[in-house]
């Protein structure tokens, strides 16, 4: 749970997401509607139900990535789902409850990693006394382990090679051939098994004390977490702050216009209401209440209008927020001002080969103007277009940065031009490059 107001929220979500500032508030504002019901008394705060959200806009515009960044921000148990997903053959009939067994897995991993970070410092405590063991010895005194755990801080002894005991987590399932009986399985072993109920299969393995702490701190941190505790805190987490992002809902909406209509898509809409309403779902750790998840429902409602939802459905979308296509412009800027922009992972990338990347500004103008003219010639995919075309124009680098380290690029019009070129002369091929 954050305590960020929605500006604040707004202002981290620029960082990685260009434009959308409808929807940015949107969102904002329901995160934050979390944080002021959690400041009301015990009998309101349950009558305050999430006011979900409707988010319509194109492919690739930020629908998602704006979701998934939030529920980053606010720590929170995500999972997006395609809606079609339940109307394909094989699944049908699958059971839309599955999407809350799925949210409270992502939410236990989640859970874990945060409470790892808590239980760290104890775990680097517990890891140092190992290390010094493997060193030291169980049996010296000690002033000897003063002077190692002295000599640890320092870093001095980052590159001694010591042997340890850690876990063993290559192969679960190993697996033993009888000689004379070649690809037989008949002597197959359950080690995992046998070991298991001994504490763990081990392994001694060699490493530089700089190496062990990484391994020793996971160890000794998943032996200080228990089980219970994060069961408990993921359900927790998961009725409390956990976001659905619903994907394709357009595609779900039996079409006015479509006679006698389509039952197996209505029949999905009726099915997920009741999650969206609040219901309570049996998972493996326990039943979930979903009352109080967020769902964030989208789709580009090029054909179906967000009318042609099931009345009960839109009563339950009640925050509408289009999201616009993306400009040339739009892409100058999302390749350049996130955080996350694609020329600084392409920078960084090619400096681990000693490979120095410089993007020009006419550069970026030409690789944002291909990627909005390709998207107007075959079909526009929004700003997933920027991740073919860069992949394209890098190919040739990436293929052969490591015979030339200490080379300078720097990526112009005229780069761009020479490797992408042809391509977007001729729709026929960039429709399967680009
Ligand atoms: N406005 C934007 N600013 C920065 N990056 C963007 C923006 N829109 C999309 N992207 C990038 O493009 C990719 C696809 O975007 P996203 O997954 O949000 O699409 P979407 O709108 O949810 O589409 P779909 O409904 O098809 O999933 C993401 O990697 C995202 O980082």
């Amino acid at each position: 749970m954050t305590d960020l107001t929605p500006r604040e929220i707004v202002s981290e979500l620029d960082r990685f997401i260009i434009g959308q500032g409808d929807a940015k508030r949107a969102v904002a504002v329901a995160l934050r509607n979390r944080w002021r019901r959690k400041q009301l008394p015990d009998d309101l705060r349950d009558e305050v139900y999430p006011k979900n959200i409707l988010m319509i806009g194109p492919t690739g515009v930020g629908k998602t990535e704006i979701s998934r960044r939030l529920a980053k921000l606010a720590r929170a148990p995500f999972i997006k789902v395609e809606a079609t997903k339940f109307t394909e053959v094989g699944y049908v009939g699958r059971d839309v409850e599955q999407i809350v067994r799925d949210l409270v897995d992502a939410a236990i991993a989640m859970t874990r990693e945060h409470m790892r970070e808590d239980v760290k410092a104890a775990a680097h405590h517990n890891a140092e006394e190992r290390v010094i063991d493997a060193i030291a010895g169980t049996d010296a005194r000690d002033g000897t382990r003063d002077m190692f755990r002295r000599k640890l801080k320092t870093g001095e002894l980052d590159n001694t090679m010591i042997e340890l005991d850690v876990a063993d987590t290559s192969n679960p399932l190993p697996m033993f051939d009888i000689p004379g009986q070649p690809g037989g399985n008949m002597g197959m072993l359950n080690l995992g098994e046998l070991f298991g109920k001994m504490g763990g299969r081990t392994q001694r393995r060699k490493m530089t004390v700089a190496e062990s702490y990484e391994v020793l701190i996971g160890e000794e941190a998943d032996k200080l977490l228990d089980d219970e505790a994060v069961k408990t805190a993921a359900l927790e987490a998961v009725e409390q702050n956990g976001i659905v992002f619903l994907d394709e809902i357009d595609k779900v909406c039996a079409r006015s216009d479509a006679r006698g209509g389509d039952v197996s898509r209505e029949g999905v809409q009726r099915d997920l209401l009741p999650l969206i309403e609040g219901t309570t779902v049996s998972t493996k750790h326990g039943p979930v209440k979903t009352d109080h998840i967020l769902f964030i429902a989208s789709g580009a409602f090029h054909i179906a209008k967000p009318s042609d939802l099931l009345p009960e459905l839109q009563g339950r979308l009640p925050i509408r927020v289009n999201l616009r296509a993306l400009t040339e412009k739009d892409f100058v800027r999302i390749l350049t001002e996130t955080d996350n922009a694609l020329t600084r992972q392409y920078t960084a990338l090619m400096a681990t080969e000693e490979v120095t990347v410089t993007f020009t500004d006419d550069g970026i103008a030409a690789l944002a103007r291909i990627a909005a003219e390709v998207n107007q010639s075959i079909e526009n995919i929004g700003a997933r277009r920027l991740y073919t075309v860069m992949e394209r124009v890098f190919e040739d680098l990436s293929f052969s940065a490591p015979d030339q380290p200490g080379q300078a690029v720097t990526v112009d019009a005229g780069f761009v031009d020479q490797h992408l070129g042809e391509l977007t002369k001729s729709t026929d091929l960039s429709r399967y490059v680009l």
